[in-house]
């Protein structure tokens, strides 16, 4: 592959340096206090939150540690996800829902730059229920199903242990990140009691042999709740610092999940917390696997801010807008490359 494919080249100003700015990094967070407990204690919960809030807030991005996902599920999804790529490109593209999703696709476009990966999606709930389409007077709506993927063996059953998992971890998180904004720990639960949307997405980033042009994964915010990557030893994921707008490199860190607010916690938080841009990059050498779990809402719910955090001197900045047309939206634009940005929370921002 001599030849450069102008669809995966990024604006010289997305272009990535590929020097690493080694610094102290994003904030690692030790759950034990509430995976390990017997009694809960409450003063360790209470230190808990303060560093989910300061994580939230200063970072938009942490590693959790003591998680308590068994290391030998993540290891057996780890070299499944392998075999499964190493597969051919007409096998794998058997793997596929006439929609483009779930399943294997190749052609994403992240800003509309094609991204430099292969990728496998698998939907927490199957079915899930979606909006027909993203026409807010429409009230259709339409089912989106998972593939059955035949090789390698219990590959689904793998990913489905796992996606249990990551559902735990998730409400686990949203109620730290619940009490750290002073609302009830429970508060988020109602938004995924029906319909839920969640899924899992397998990344490969085979080596590239322009990664000063191209990215794994263009510089963007994930548009959902929260996500849980699980990222392999290569590294590559990138984050852009608040303070300072620098590409800040995520070591990897064994068995660590890495966290990162999405769109609608910022929305629900009111601006407290924000959705940071992030962005992965590719080398020649090295190929590179991650797999975050996207945690999002049933299709209906309404994203606002929480009512208990606005008042007169804290107004709404948003207008509210359905999660399902917004996701609908955003799947019907990613795979191919258009003229216009897609659709971002800032276009509901109030003025
Ligand atoms: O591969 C990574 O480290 C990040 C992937 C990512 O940001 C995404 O898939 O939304
Ligand atoms: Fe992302």
């Amino acid at each position: 592959m001599g030849e450069v494919d102008s669809a995966f080249i990024q604006n010289p100003e997305n272009r990535p340096k590929l020097s690493i700015i080694q610094a102290k990094g994003i904030p690692v967070i030790n759950l034990s206090p509430i995976i390990h407990h017997t009694a809960q204690d409450s003063s360790a919960i209470e230190s808990l939150v303060k560093e989910i809030a300061s994580a939230c807030k200063e970072w938009g991005f942490f590693q959790v540690t003591n998680h308590g996902v068994p290391l030998n599920l993540r290891l057996r999804l780890e070299e499944a996800t392998k075999v499964f790529f190493a597969q051919s490109l007409e096998e794998k593209k058997l793997i596929i829902d006439d929609n483009g999703f779930p399943g294997y696709h190749d052609t994403e476009h992240t800003k509309n730059v094609r991204d430099w990966k292969e990728v496998f999606d698998f939907l927490s709930k199957d079915p899930t229920l979606v909006p027909l389409n993203s026409d807010e007077n429409d009230d259709g709506v339409t089912q989106w199903t998972n593939p059955s993927p035949q090789y390698p063996p219990h590959f689904k059953v793998i990913i489905e242990e796992y996606i249990e998992e990551m559902e735990n971890l998730g409400f686990k998180l949203l109620e730290l990140i619940a009490l750290s904004l002073g609302v009830e720990a429970k508060r988020f639960e109602e938004f995924y009691i029906k319909n839920q949307t969640s899924f899992l997405r397998l990344n490969h980033y085979p080596p590239c042999p322009y990664p000063h042009l191209a990215l794994g994964v263009g510089p963007h915010k994930d548009s959902g709740v929260l996500t849980i990557l699980a990222q392999d030893e290569v590294g590559g994921l990138e984050v852009k610092r608040k303070t300072d707008q620098q590409w800040i490199l995520v070591k990897p860190t064994p068995d660590a999940y890495i966290i990162n607010v999405g769109d609608i916690i910022q929305i629900w938080s009111n601006d407290a917390y924000e959705s940071v841009e992030h962005r992965a990059k590719v080398n020649t050498e090295k190929e590179r696997f991650s797999i975050p779990f996207f945690f999002n809402p049933g299709y209906d719910t309404e994203v606002k801010p929480l009512e208990e955090l606005i008042n007169e001197q804290n107004p709404s900045k948003y207008r509210p807008y359905k999660w399902g047309k917004f996701l609908v939206h955003r799947k019907d634009s990613n795979f191919k490359k258009q003229d216009v940005e897609n659709l971002q929370i800032y276009h509901f921002k109030l003025p």
